[in-house]
């Protein structure tokens, strides 16, 4: 297609393209009814003169858990102005004042200015505010684990679960968002008494339920007869070996543009090959942006290598280059190999016979593209 055809072609296979964006709302959302539940019974007091009841909500990546709190808390204004259900993405929003902002935000329908103003003078007003109009406030913190640093997480907490001590009768309550387990106990650590949450736990989905919302999505997102149902089932199997729901939702747009750019009517196994290879190196891009720079050496080392190391002659590499310790080699290494970028395969040999050999689970050149 040259680029008149591009601009000016108005055939697509997209009836909606929007419903494969990552905050798309899916009308319909099955399989998390007791999730719901559970969570509506957390909010109920709150409608009643009662406190919201602490809650942590917790399950792993894409199994619904931002989707269902979105639904629930538009569920809530739609029928009850008794309580403001305010949802705060903690990777956006790691500070006293840029949170107590988007509460301001909720409440009063602006932010307050972003200079001249103390947090603390934010704060008084959202209490004063809760308590004249005797209404209750349910703050979620999404991916809470972003406020673990400097322990934010216990101030913050502190001030929204103990305002009732300086503002008798205000209402308050916290839904905490965690997508690893390890996070759990961590959130304990962390948060002192103030917060003792009842547990919503979301399942990772099963196959057949993965089938059943993509094709539900497809359906929603092509014309008919775009996508057949052999492709569907191949992207499920995907989305449950490669990744989750996100990944299988991702393949769909891209299998669409695809095809698209292809001027096919339909979507053929071809497009679905190119599309799982653009995705995979997307993602790594993704996750190669999130290493810290100690990961990042390291992931250097290991893949400007011909064969691959042995862990022994590995650590002196990496000690000489960064000057860090052993410790630091071993945390760093555990690290690669949790976020799947490297194996390590014990080879018997060595002290205790504990020598291992590191092997670079994702395409070096990718790496070397991206890091050097
Ligand atoms: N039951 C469902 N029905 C339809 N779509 C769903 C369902 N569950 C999740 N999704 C879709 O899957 C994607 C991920 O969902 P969501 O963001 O709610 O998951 P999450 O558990 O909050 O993920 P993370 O922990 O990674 O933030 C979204 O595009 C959402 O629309």
């Amino acid at each position: 297609m040259g680029i008149e055809d591009i601009l000016l072609h108005d055939e697509t296979i997209f009836q909606d393209i929007n419903a494969f964006n990552p905050d798309y709302m899916p009308e319909n959302y099955n399989f998390r009814d007791s999730q719901m539940e559970g969570m509506a019974m957390s909010i109920r007091p709150a409608l009643n003169k009662g406190r919201p009841v602490n809650t942590v909500i917790l399950g792993s990546c894409a199994t619904g858990k931002t989707t269902a709190i979105k639904k629930l808390f538009k569920m809530v204004e739609k029928n009850s102005n008794k309580i403001f259900c305010c949802y705060v993405n903690c990777q956006l929003h790691t500070t006293r004042f840029s949170i107590f902002s988007q509460i301001h935000k909720k409440i009063f329908g602006h932010a307050p200015p972003e200079t001249g103003i103390p947090v603390s003078r934010v704060y008084e007003k959202i209490m004063q505010h809760l308590s004249d109009e005797d209404k209750a406030l349910l703050v979620a913190f999404d991916d809470v684990d972003y406020l673990f640093k400097n322990n934010m997480i216990n101030k913050i907490f502190y001030d929204i679960l103990r305002a009732y001590e300086e503002f008798p009768g205000v209402r308050t309550g916290l839904f905490a968002i965690l997508s690893e387990l390890e996070f759990r106990f961590a959130l304990d650590k962390n948060v002192n008494t103030v917060f003792i949450p009842q547990e919503i736990t979301f399942p990772p989905y099963t196959r057949s339920e993965i089938l059943s919302i993509l094709t539900d999505r497809a359906k929603l997102g092509f014309y008919p007869g775009v996508i057949s149902d052999e492709i569907l089932e191949e992207i499920t199997d995907y989305s449950i070996d490669g990744g989750d729901l996100r990944t299988g939702i991702d393949l769909l747009r891209i299998c669409g543009n695809i095809a698209e750019s292809n001027a096919s009517k339909t979507i053929e196994l071809s497009h679905l090959e190119e599309a799982k290879s653009k995705s995979n190196s997307l993602k790594l891009v993704e996750t190669l942006r999130s290493l810290n720079k100690s990961e990042k050496d390291l992931l250097k080392v290991i893949a400007t290598k011909e064969e691959p190391l042995n862990s022994g002659p590995l650590s002196k590499l990496f000690m000489e280059e960064t000057g860090l310790s052993y410790a630091t080699f071993g945390r760093t290494l555990e690290k690669l190999e949790f976020l799947r970028l490297i194996d390590t395969k014990f080879t018997g040999k060595g002290v205790r016979g504990n020598s291992r050999q590191i092997i670079l689970r994702v395409n070096s050149d990718d790496v070397k593209k991206c890091l050097l």
